[in-house]
């Protein structure tokens, strides 16, 4: 039951479903309520903004209100957008009237196709989802995740090796490609679907592709047939899968959670749709964060020198092999760039139903049936937060302070504790109830095998070229259900590094 919900893509969804959405209130405006920013084009003028425009549309109209909150009536009903972090953080904590999820147990079944009878389940028992938490997050903690790590590294090291001197990729279909298939392998074990039929890795990421056209259902056959074809690949993988028992070797979290469901009824048809909400959320944004990190470390020559000494300095254990521990405690400019990036390229919106009219900060009031987000797309952006430099990567912005530095105007980043960024600011992983669980393993493998490319290659030009066409156009105005996509391939040669073509690379837990 993963999701990561964007703004745009449960505001696009609300058309499909629209009585999820105009079930909001019609009652008369409280004049607590946040300030309305209105379309000219009643009931349907933001929802066609943001069909047209993406999630550039809410950051743009929300230049029209100073409030840290504003709401945007449609369809009957209204939308609050929260784009100020201190207010973010009292949204995060109103748990008992603000409910993220309902909101999980609604657009999950949309998102792989669910039979009604397993939506109502979901939606109806409370119990399940508060017992899914209690599987799925533990498991993937720091202390926990040890034997997930180990298997992921040890999957990236054998990858590495493997790679021919010279080989020509699409590093985006590469990297993402790869990440999927070691993830698979850590969570689902030796025989998991993506192992005994590859192909099925391609059907997944078309879905991934169009999940939001999915999602929204209207002629699927039409609008997401890639979508639909792949998914109903992905199903009958986990079906066999099931069949022949491959259960027996996945993690306990994977084991658990189908006990659960069947626990609760769900049928194994239904539970096999249900893993690729899971598989989304494993393999999805980790996959494009650690091609965008690749992107903008090679894309720099003289920040790719100042990785690799870090990491030589003090992640290389032994002659080939990398520490994940020391990459993660004693590599701060790695492990900024990896923030920054995700700050660029992650926006996320977290989303809450509001069950319960809910007065915010002795200050605004959000009326009951209405959807309040919390929106990355604005607060990633802003600098007022971030500093003047905020639409440009800034490899040390998070190098002094894991929630980031405000920068001057010339883009220094100080240690002063007075330019730190609330924490509720970096909307990457979501925050509070929807706070990301696998967020340690995200780590873990993206600078992992961010650091072995840049240990092991450089990136040059395919043959026939003369440079690498770095930094592709970015596809910011689809619905970013997942982590923005490069909107072209990014083509380079995987060339071992002089003098150590013949290392063994070896990536340790
Ligand atoms: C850069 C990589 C990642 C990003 C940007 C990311 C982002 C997010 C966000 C924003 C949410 C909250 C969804 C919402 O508010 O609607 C979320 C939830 C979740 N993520 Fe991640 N995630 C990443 C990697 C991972 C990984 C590697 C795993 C597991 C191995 C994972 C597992 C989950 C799960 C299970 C949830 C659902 C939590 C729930 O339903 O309560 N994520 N993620």
């Amino acid at each position: 039951m993963v999701i990561t919900t964007t703004i745009v893509g449960a505001l696009a969804l609300a058309v499909a479903i629209g009585a999820f959405l105009s079930i909001a209130s019609r009652a008369k405006v409280d004049a607590r309520e946040p300030p309305a920013i209105y379309s000219p084009i009643p009931f349907f003028g933001h929802i066609i903004g943001m069909l047209r425009e993406g999630p550039l549309y809410i950051a743009r109209i929300s230049a029209q209100s100073s409030a840290p909150i504003f709401a945007m009536p449609m369809l009957g009903g209204k939308s609050y957008v929260c784009k100020n972090p201190q207010y973010a953080a009292l949204i995060q904590r109103a748990t008992s009237t603000l409910d993220f999820d309902g909101i999980v147990v609604n657009m999950t079944p949309r998102m792989v196709g669910s039979h009604a009878k397993t939506s109502r389940i979901l939606v109806e028992s409370q119990e399940l989802m508060k017992r899914s938490h209690g599987i799925i997050n533990p498991p993937l903690s720091q202390q926990h995740m040890g034997s997930i790590a180990a298997i992921q590294l040890a999957h990236f090291g054998d990858f590495i090796n493997k790679i021919q001197n010279g080989h020509e990729v699409d590093l985006f279909r590469f990297i993402t490609r790869e990440v999927t298939a070691a993830t698979m392998r850590s969570f689902y074990g030796p025989r998991n679907p993506f192992a005994v039929d590859p192909s099925l890795i391609e059907a997944f990421w078309d879905w991934e592709w169009e999940i939001v056209a999915y999602m929204v259902g209207v002629m699927r056959s039409v609008f997401a047939r890639k979508a639909q074809a792949g998914l109903e690949r992905c199903v009958k993988g986990f079906e066999k899968y099931a069949a022949e028992d491959g259960y027996k070797d996945a993690s306990g979290l994977v084991q658990n959670r189908k006990a659960l469901h069947e626990d609760f009824g769900i049928s194994p048809h239904e539970h096999a749709r249900l893993e690729l909400g899971l598989c989304f959320g494993f393999n999805s944004n980790a996959s494009i964060t650690t091609f965008w990190v690749l992107n903008n470390i090679f894309s720099r020559p003289p920040l790719l020198a100042e990785v690799r000494a870090e990491i030589e300095r003090n992640a290389i254990v032994s002659p080939g092999t990398i520490a994940f521990t020391k990459l993660r405690d004693n590599c701060p400019l790695l492990n900024s760039i990896y923030k920054e990036t995700m700050r660029l390229a992650a926006p996320m919106t977290s989303a809450r139903m509001v069950h319960e009219d809910t007065l915010i900060a002795d200050t605004f009031l959000l009326r009951k049936g209405a959807v309040v987000q919390i929106a990355g797309g604005i607060l990633h952006q802003d600098a007022t937060i971030w500093g003047p430099d905020v639409s440009s990567f800034n490899a040390r912005r998070f190098e002094h302070n894991w929630t980031g530095s405000k920068t001057d105007k010339d883009g220094n980043v100080s240690n002063a504790k007075g330019d730190q960024v609330h924490a509720s600011a970096f909307r990457g992983f979501g925050g509070g109830a929807s706070l990301c669980p696998g967020r340690f393993i995200a780590q873990m493998e993206i600078i992992s095998l961010a650091a072995a490319v840049v240990c092991a290659f450089d990136l040059e030009a395919p043959q026939g070229k003369t440079t690498v066409e770095w930094d592709p156009p970015r596809d910011d105005k689809r619905f970013p259900f997942s982590v923005v996509k490069p909107l072209r391939e990014l083509n380079v040669q995987l060339k071992r590094r002089e003098g150590l073509e013949d290392v063994h690379w070896t990536l340790q837990a």
